[in-house]
C-alpha cells in the first residue's frame, strides 16, 4: 500500500486582452492616425517545486484556479497590462495528469523546476499597428486570443518523515489528531487504528513535515500477531521514529519491559528498523497515576543515554518541546536557531 495524496483542480490561463480602436485627433483633420494599443497577453498557468511543501492539501481547498486576464488596450498606442501568471506551487515528486485522458503532463522532481502547463492568450491587436495605411486598420476592436482550461489530477506519492511506534492504546492516534488536521478513530480500545493515517504537521508556519500513525505493535508482531507487522514497513523509510509509552497501566503492566519488547520485535522484524533513530515519548502526564511514575522512569532512560519527552496528547503539555526535537532530527535545527 502507498500513501497517495490527490487532488483534482481546474485551472484556466488568462484571456488576452482586446486591442484598441482610437484615433489621435488632429485640428481640422477629422480622423488623426489610429492610435489603440494592444491587448495585455493573459497571465500563464505555471507549476513550480517548493521543497517547504509535503502535502497537495492546500490546493484541496481551492480546486479552481486562474491566472489574470489581459487588459484591454488603450488609446494613445497604450498596450494593456499582462495579465498576472497562475503559479501553484507544489511539492517535490507531484505529478500532474490531465484528469480526463490520465496523460501525464508534468512529472516535478527538481526543487526550483518550473513548467509553464497552459499559455495565456495573445492581446489583440490595437490599430496603431496600421499607421501607415489608416485604411486598412481595423475597425472593430480585436479581441485578444482566448484563454485555456483543463482539469488536473495533481498525485503525490507521500513519504512520512516521522513514524509512530508503540503498543495499542498508548495515544498514538491522540498525538497525531493533537498535532495535524488527521482524524483517526481515537478510543479505548486496542487496535484502534487498523490501517495507517498520515498527519501533516506544520511547525512554527515555516515547515511542515508527515507523521505517520500506524496500528498498535504488539509482542510476536513480527511473526504476525496483532496488525502493526503488516504496517511496520510503511514507517521502513521515514527519518525517525516516535516510540510512545503508557505508564498509566502501572501497575498492570510493565512499561519498560514493553519498550524493550516492542525494540525487539523491530529487530526481528527488520534490523534496519531497529537501527533507525528513536525518540522515547512518555503520553497521558496529565494522569496523575503517570505523574507520579514519571521520575523513576526518566532516570531509567537518562542512564541509558536515551532521550525521553513526557507528553500530554490530551492537553498538549511537552508537545512543542517534542516538535522541536524532531525539527532538530528533521532539518538540523529548531525554528529559534534559524
Ligand atoms: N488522559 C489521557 N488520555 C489519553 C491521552 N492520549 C490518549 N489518551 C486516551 O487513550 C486511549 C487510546 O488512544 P488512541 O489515540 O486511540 O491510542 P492508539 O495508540 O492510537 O491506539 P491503537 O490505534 O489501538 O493502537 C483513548 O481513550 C484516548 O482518549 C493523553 O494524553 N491523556
Ligand atoms: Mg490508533
Amino acid at each position: 500500500m502507498q500513501f497517495i495524496d490527490e487532488v483534482k483542480i481546474h485551472v484556466q490561463s488568462g484571456h488576452g486582452g482586446a486591442g484598441c480602436v482610437s484615433f489621435r485627433r488632429e485640428k481640422f483633420i477629422p480622423f488623426g492616425g489610429p492610435d489603440g494599443g494592444d491587448g495585455g497577453k493573459g497571465g500563464d498557468v505555471i507549476f513550480t517545486v517548493d521543497p517547504n511543501l509535503s502535502t497537495l492539501m492546500d490546493l484541496r481547498y481551492r480546486p479552481h484556479l486562474k491566472a489574470g486576464r489581459g487588459k484591454n488596450g488603450m488609446g494613445k498606442d497604450r498596450h494593456g497590462a499582462n495579465g498576472d501568471d497562475l503559479t501553484i506551487p507544489v511539492p517535490p515528486g507531484t505529478i500532474v495528469k490531465d484528469a480526463e485522458t490520465g496523460e501525464i503532463l508534468a512529472d516535478l522532481t527538481e526543487p526550483g523546476q518550473t513548467v509553464v502547463l497552459l499559455k495565456g492568450g495573445r492581446g489583440g491587436q490595437g490599430n496603431a499597428r496600421f499607421t501607415t495605411s489608416t485604411n486598412r486598420a481595423p475597425k472593430f476592436a480585436q479581441p485578444g486570443e482566448d484563454e485555456e482550461e483543463r482539469w488536473l489530477r495533481l498525485e503525490l506519492k507521500l513519504m512520512a518523515d516521522v513514524g509512530l511506534l508503540g503498543f495499542p492504546n498508548v495515544g498514538k492516534s491522540s498525538f497525531i489528531t493533537k498535532v495535524s488536521a488527521a482524524r483517526p478513530k481515537i478510543a479505548d480500545y486496542p487496535f484502534t487504528t487498523i490501517k495507517p493515517n498520515l498527519g501533516v504537521v506544520s511547525y512554527k508556519n515555516y515547515r511542515s513535515f508527515v507523521v505517520a500513525d500506524i496500528p498498535g505493535i504488539i509482542e510476536g508482531a513480527s511473526e504476525g500477531a496483532g496488525l502493526g507487522h503488516r504496517f511496520l514497513k510503511h514507517v521502513e523509510r521515514t527519518n525517525i521514529l516516535l516510540h510512545l509509552i503508557d505508564l498509566s497501566w502501572i501497575p498492570d503492566r510493565d512499561p519498560i519491559r514493553e519498550y524493550e519488547t516492542l525494540n525487539r520485535e523491530l529487530a526481528l522484524f527488520s534490523p534496519e528498523l531497529a537501527g533507525k533513530e528513536q525518540i522515547a515519548v512518555i503520553n497521558k502526564i496529565d494522569l496523575p497515576v503517570v505523574r507520579e511514575n514519571l521520575p523513576s522512569v526518566i532516570d531509567w532512560f537518562k542512564e541509558r543515554g536515551i532521550a525521553v519527552f513526557p507528553i500530554s496528547a490530551a492537553t498538549g503539555e511537552g508537545i512543542p518541546t517534542l516538535l522541536d526535537e524532531i525539527a532538530r532530527h528533521l532539518w538540523g535545527q529548531a525554528e529559534e536557531e534559524w
